[in-house]
Formats: C-alpha cells, sequence, structure tokens
C-alpha cells in the first residue's frame, strides 16, 4: 500500500498516514553515530568496525503483553529497556558494545510518537554504552515487537563464557538483584510505587562496564541476570560442569524491598534469587582474586554432585529458579 493513503500527510499522527519510508525517516533521523560506525543506516547494510577481528553478536526480543505493557512503561522505558537487555549480554561476553540493529512491528494504527519515543529510548541507552544504533527493519503486525541485535568489540580479550567456572572460584555480582522483580510485582497489583521499584522495572541499568573489567580481572565465566539468579547461574553451573552454593546472607535485600515483601505477601529473597530483567552480571573469579569494592561475593563454586547443581545455602532451591517463558506458570 502507498504510504499516507487516508490522514492528513503533513501531520500524520500514525504509523498508517506516515508510511513504511516515512516511519523509517522519522527514526533513523534520530541517530547518532560513533568512532566504530564507518556506515550508519541509510543503506543495504552499515559498517561497523571491528578491530580485534572477532564480533560479539547477540539479540533479544521484547513482546507487547509478554515483556512489556504499555500502561506500565512508556515506549521510551521500552526503548531502553529493549537496549539495556542486548548491550548486557555483551558486556556479559567481557566485551565492548558498538552496534545495535532494531527489528520492529507496530500496528498500523500506533500513534508515530510510540515508534519515535521508542527509538529516542534506544539511542540513549546506547549512548550510555557509548554503542550506536546503526539499522534495522520495520513491518507491520497486530503485537507491539521490539528486536534488537547488539554488536561488540572484545578488545583483544578472550570472551569470558559460562563454561569457564572451577571448583574454588568464588562467585561474585554487581548491579541489582529483586528490584525490578519487586517493581513487577507493585505495578501487577495496580500500584505506581515505591518509585525506586518501579522505575528499576521499567529502565534497568546493567553495569556495562562491570564485563570488561570482570574479564580484565580474570573472570573464569560471566553471565548477566536476566531470567533469575539461580537460574542464570544454573547456565553457569551446567555448562561448567560444577555445582554452584549462594550464601542467602551475603544477598543484599534492602529493608524497602522486605516492606513491599511484606505487604504484598512474598519472601523478597525470592525477588533477590529468581527475579529476572536487572541485568546484575554475576561471574566466577579465581578465590585469591582482590575484586573491586562493587562486586559482592555471594557464592562460591563446588565440585559437581549431581543435581541440582544450584544450591542456596547448601540445600535444593525447591521452587522456580527464575523466568521460563514454557514453564508452568505461562500460558
Ligand atoms: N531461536 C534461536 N536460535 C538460535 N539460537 C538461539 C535461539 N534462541 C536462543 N538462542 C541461543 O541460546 C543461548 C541462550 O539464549 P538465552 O536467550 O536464554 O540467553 P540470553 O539472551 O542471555 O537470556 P535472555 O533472553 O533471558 O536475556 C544464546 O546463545 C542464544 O543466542
Ligand atoms: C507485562 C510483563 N509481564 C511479565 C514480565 C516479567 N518478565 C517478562 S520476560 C522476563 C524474563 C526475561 O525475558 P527474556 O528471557 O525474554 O529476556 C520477565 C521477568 C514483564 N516484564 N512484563
Ligand atoms: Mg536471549
Ligand atoms: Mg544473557
Ligand atoms: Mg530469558
Amino acid at each position: 500500500m502507498l504510504s499516507s493513503p487516508g490522514g492528513n500527510p503533513h501531520h500524520p499522527s500514525t504509523v498508517a498516514e506516515l508510511g513504511e519510508f516515512g516511519l523509517i525517516r522519522e527514526l533513523t533521523s534520530r541517530l547518532d553515530t560513533t568512532p566504530s560506525v564507518h556506515l550508519g543506516p541509510g543503506d543495504d547494510a552499515a559498517v561497523v568496525a571491528a578491530p580485534d577481528r572477532r564480533v560479539v553478536a547477540t539479540t533479544d526480543i521484547l513482546l507487547e503483553g509478554r515483556h512489556f505493557r504499555r500502561d506500565w512503561s512508556t515506549a521510551y522505558d521500552v526503548g531502553r529497556k529493549a537496549a539495556a537487555q542486548n548491550l548486557a549480554d555483551v558486556a556479559a561476553m567481557g566485551a565492548v558494545p558498538t552496534a545495535l540493529l532494531l527489528g520492529l512491528v507496530v500496528p498500523a494504527e500506533l500513534p508515530v510518537n510510540w515508534p519515535t519515543e521508542l527509538m529516542d529510548g534506544i539511542r540513549d541507552e546506547a549512548r550510555v554504552a557509548a554503542a550506536a544504533v546503526v539499522g534495522g527493519d520495520v513491518t507491520r503486525g497486530d503485537v507491539i515487537t521490539v528486536a534488537i541485535t547488539a554488536l561488540g568489540d572484545l578488545r583483544d580479550k578472550a570472551a569470558v563464557t559460562r563454561s569457564g567456572a572451577r571448583a574454588g572460584d568464588v562467585v561474585a555480582v554487581t548491579g541489582w538483584l529483586g528490584w525490578s522483580a519487586a517493581g513487577h510485582a507493585v505495578l501487577s497489583r495496580g500500584f505506581r510505587s515505591p518509585r525506586a521499584f518501579v522505575e528499576a522495572h521499567r529502565r534497568p541499568e546493567p553495569p556495562y562496564h562491570a564485563g570488561p573489567a570482570a574479564a580484565g580481572l580474570g573472570a573464569t565465566a560471566m553471565t548477566d541476570v536476566s531470567d533469575g539468579l539461580i537460574a542464570d547461574l544454573g547456565h553457569i553451573a551446567v555448562a561448567s560442569r560444577v555445582r554452584i552454593d549462594v550464601r542467602s546472607r551475603q544477598l543484599d535485600v534492602p529493608l524497602q524491598m522486605s516492606d513491599i515483601g511484606q505487604a504484598v505477601g512474598v519472601d523478597p529473597l525470592q525477588w533477590v534469587l529468581t527475579g529476572g530483567e536487572d541485568h546484575a552480571i554475576v561471574a566466577t573469579f579465581p578465590r585469591d582474586r582482590k575484586l573491586p569494592a562493587r562486586w559482592r561475593v555471594i557464592g562460591e563454586v563446588l565440585p559437581p554432585t549431581g543435581t541440582p547443581q544450584v544450591t542456596v545455602d547448601g540445600a535444593p532451591w525447591d521452587r522456580a529458579g527464575g523466568w521460563d517463558h514454557f514453564g508452568p506458570d505461562q500460558d
């Protein structure tokens, strides 16, 4: 269909009135560039520097209703979050993010300011990590879908995988744990405060710099916490063929989080242990390593003893370890 078939072509208010190429123009006009970008949006593909001849590449999808709700989060928030979850995956490999690509599905009747504000959010979060949006695609569909691909540069360091943890290592974390889940619990019950938790749910703040820093400190394994600490440490434990024991007394449960837990009848430790979407970075390090203050040691790596491979205070965690899109609680 041609663009602007109805409505006012001079002040298009919906995506359909603006048309595909008008929307692309609106989106790309908001972007900035960085020294890593040799060629940005506008051609068949972008050209991004890859100084050490390896490219870190990752992709994650956000779907309306499943990952965000328009009555809980602004388009700008969704953009920040969509970029953050991908930038965090790059950082969790020990790499520095360089570029993002945005795959966007929107309904025709969506007001134009939704995708443009989304793009502002993606651009601003990319800026936090010194990366840039270099391209993407738009198409029409019933459910808003935001699919971002991120690229990163290892800067001559080895990638920190999920498979390098060794018995005797310590487990350490930096960033937030359980804040997004507490915010989600608040929003689900129809509240909008306490703000700090609701904001953490809307806009996670992954410690991007900590990923490459951990690689430099000799991290043996690393991941970001997207699904929940127990679930994500489970991936390290399985890939590394080890057991990981988390010591719950080393985990920070802020007073305000305990208050929310009390109000909604949830043990706040459950949010800290199994809440995803904060994108904290958790890594294993050789025991003798002196870690900067922002890393908190929360457990240790042990020889394998069968299942479960992640324990809390030496005991199995008999509830879900985190989010599973196809798990028993999902429909
Ligand atoms: N559809 C797919 N095709 C190919 N590889 C996939 C697909 N889905 C996941 N993977 C790969 O499986 C691995 C684990 O994926 P997963 O999405 O759980 O990790 P993540 O992105 O770190 O976590 P999250 O999605 O919770 O943020 C990644 O290496 C990912 O690239
Ligand atoms: C409306 C709404 N309902 C539920 C949630 C909670 N949630 C969705 S996906 C996910 C884990 C990470 O997903 P992925 O593995 O796809 O990155 C979590 C904790 C939300 N954010 N918004
Ligand atoms: Mg993923
Ligand atoms: Mg990840
Ligand atoms: Mg996941």
